[in-house]
């Protein structure tokens, strides 16, 4: 429709007629009128306003006497259909410009009221309610059915009754300590359905309790240590107590809590900065207070030992380990310690270094109680030179190690862990745990709260590198039952009715199983084989995927996007770095 209406008339059933190129309304009456449609030209629209700017706003006056000059300028000619300005000529010559008023109803609505509007009667409302009070229903479940059917009826209300909501919603988060500094999320987090979970310092307790040193002697392990101060004086005590990034803060030690617990079992001394050896400052020493063999009356000099660190690479989530390069005074070497999972240190390490026994004792430790296991290693630098220590490449320190022994740290689960596990059940909301620790550990952990139910068996997926699939590229997967008693798998005829390990589709049919009797164990590497060589069953895994662990932090983000992708709503809780994805 075009403004002033009372000038203009369509023709009805269809556009104007075309005589010669023109178009024209209010045919063959008295005011019959060629009419042609504009839209706006920015270029053209430019130029006038710098031509307009130029003659001191002379342009612009003389435009107001001839809109059809301004409309020329600033405008091309287009169809009547999508023209946003109009220009009438009528018989006398006399040139109107008019806009084009397009009464979009829909459009409108759709932007006061968003897409989601529902139109309902108000009558029939009041007759629901009618019928309600009829139903003896109680006055306040009418009351909030009524106030459901106004928020429906009249849409603008809304925003400001989602405004209340949140205002109320973040006071009550606040009285949990909670402080959301995106308060839109909290909508949103009414739709999540899965939540995932980091799990050391998330699940649980960050402060985590030493159990014991298990050292090894001749390659082989000995008795787990439970007092750090008993090891004798030793590379295994060393390297505890220098293989840390600790530092001193207003006087008080401050780092990881982990590198805390270790490096306060020996209760060594830190020194910060350190003494000048050979005109080099040793920007940290740590150094033994009493020994066993002080206290068994030897002498003190020899019992006191002083490691310098030079260089200290730091804790990197995806290499799953730290080192430190340190001078040893009483050996007058410069030796190199690392701290990091068994797993990469098994691999950093000399083979005849590692015990023959390496896998079952971490076994041992990791599914009945979920240890938290670390392993150690060093070795000696015979031919470093102080001026040369602080230009040498990780890569050239952590490697040809000696392995040196574990640390069993415990595992405890936080105490609202469980509970809040629970609830989520309850709300049905899935929880996932993705970690940066090993299986086992993280299987155990996710056992005891409650992740994996009693009545739900865990399938381990793990790639086995040596072998691929018959015809293809791709690395044999294997799944394994979990035993939680019994660390050992037990395989058999119940595993082939999981998965033929060459039958990646045969999980499909698990799938189907309504009871969710099953939940995934994934790790890391596995993850990748799986993204890169079957991607079919990625879905099918992150479906039934519980445990996803020895995750680096990129890894952590795909997992949540790939689940977002196959429609979940995420919420992703972690404490750390390797968190954030
Ligand atoms: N300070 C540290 N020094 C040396 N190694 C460490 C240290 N912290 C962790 N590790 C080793 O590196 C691995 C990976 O650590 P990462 O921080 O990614 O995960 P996490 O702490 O085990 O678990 P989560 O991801 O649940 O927090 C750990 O399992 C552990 O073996």
């Amino acid at each position: 429709m075009v403004r002033g209406a009372e000038k203009v008339r369509f023709p009805t059933g269809g556009p104007p007629p075309t005589k010669s190129g023109m178009e024209y309304v209010n045919i063959g009456l008295e005011d019959q009128m060629e009419i042609r449609g504009y839209t706006p030209t920015t270029w053209k629209t430019t130029v006038t306003w710098i031509c307009i700017v130029l003659t001191a706003g002379l342009l612009r006056v003389v435009f107001h006497w001839k809109p059809e000059w301004m409309l020329s300028c600033t405008h091309s000619r287009s169809s009547l259909a999508t023209a946003v300005k109009l220009l009438l000529k009528d018989q006398y010559e006399q040139w109107f410009v008019e806009k084009v008023n397009v009464h979009r109803a829909e459009e409108v609505r759709r932007a006061i009221y968003g897409d989601n509007e529902i139109a309902v009667e108000v009558q029939s409302i009041l007759k629901l309610l009618f019928l309600e009070t009829q139903n003896n229903q109680s006055p306040g479940v009418i009351a909030i059915r009524a106030l459901d059917l106004i928020t429906i009826t009249v849409p603008p209300v809304l925003p400001a009754a989602m405004t209340i909501g949140i205002i109320y919603a973040q006071r009550r988060l606040k009285l949990a300590n909670i402080y959301c500094i995106s308060p839109r999320t909290i909508n949103l987090c009414g739709s999540i359905n899965v939540v995932c979970f980091d799990k050391t310092g998330t699940l649980t307790e960050d402060g985590i309790d030493m159990h014991g040193v298990v050292p090894t002697e001749n390659n082989v392990f000995q008795d787990v240590e439970p007092d750090v101060q008993q090891l004798p004086q030793c590379p295994t005590l060393w390297a505890i107590a220098s293989c840390h990034s600790l530092s001193l803060i207003d006087g008080q030690l401050k780092g990881d809590p982990l590198d805390m617990k270790l490096f306060f079992s020996t209760e060594w001394e830190f020194i910060e900065p350190g003494p000048k050896v050979q005109g080099h400052q040793i920007p940290t020493l740590v150094r033994s207070q009493t020994s066993t063999a002080a206290s068994a009356g030897s002498e003190h000099e020899e019992s006191i030992v002083e490691l310098g660190v030079l260089r200290q690479y730091v804790f990197v989530s995806s290499l799953q380990r730290m080192s430190v390069v340190a001078y040893n005074f009483r050996n007058d070497m410069f030796e190199c310690y690392v701290k990091g999972s068994p797993e990469k240190l098994v691999t950093l390490s000399r083979p005849e270094t590692v015990p023959a026994d390496f896998q079952e004792v971490l076994r041992e430790y990791a599914p009945q109680q979920g240890y938290r296991m670390l392993a150690l290693a060093y070795k000696r630098m015979p031919d470093m030179q102080w001026d040369k220590v602080k230009n040498i490449h990780r890569e050239d320190v952590e490697c040809d190690l000696e392995f040196l022994g574990l640390v069993a740290l415990e595992n405890r689960l936080k105490p609202q862990t469980t509970p809040v596990i629970s609830q989520l059940r309850q709300a049905n909301i899935r929880t996932v745990m993705i970690t940066g620790d090993n299986t086992l550990t993280a299987l155990s952990v996710a056992r005891h709260c409650g992740m994996i139910l009693k009545s739900q068996k865990a399938i381990m997926v793990s790639v086995d590198a040596t072998q691929l699939v018959p015809g293809t590229k791709a690395p044999l997967l294997r799944y394994k039952y979990v035993n939680f008693k019994d660390p050992d798998e037990h395989e058999g005829s119940e595993l082939d009715t999981v998965a033929s390990e060459n039958d990646s589709t045969a999980v499909h049919v698990q799938l189907q199983d309504e009871n969710e009797a099953y939940r995934f164990a994934v790790d890391g590497k596995t993850f990748d084989v799986i993204r890169y060589s079957y991607p079919d069953l990625l879905p099918r895994i992150l479906v039934r995927g519980t445990v996803f662990s020895r995750m680096s932090p990129d890894q952590k983000a795909v997992v949540v996007e790939v689940l977002q992708k196959l429609g979940y709503f995420v919420g992703m809780c972690g404490d750390g770095a390797n968190d954030c994805g």
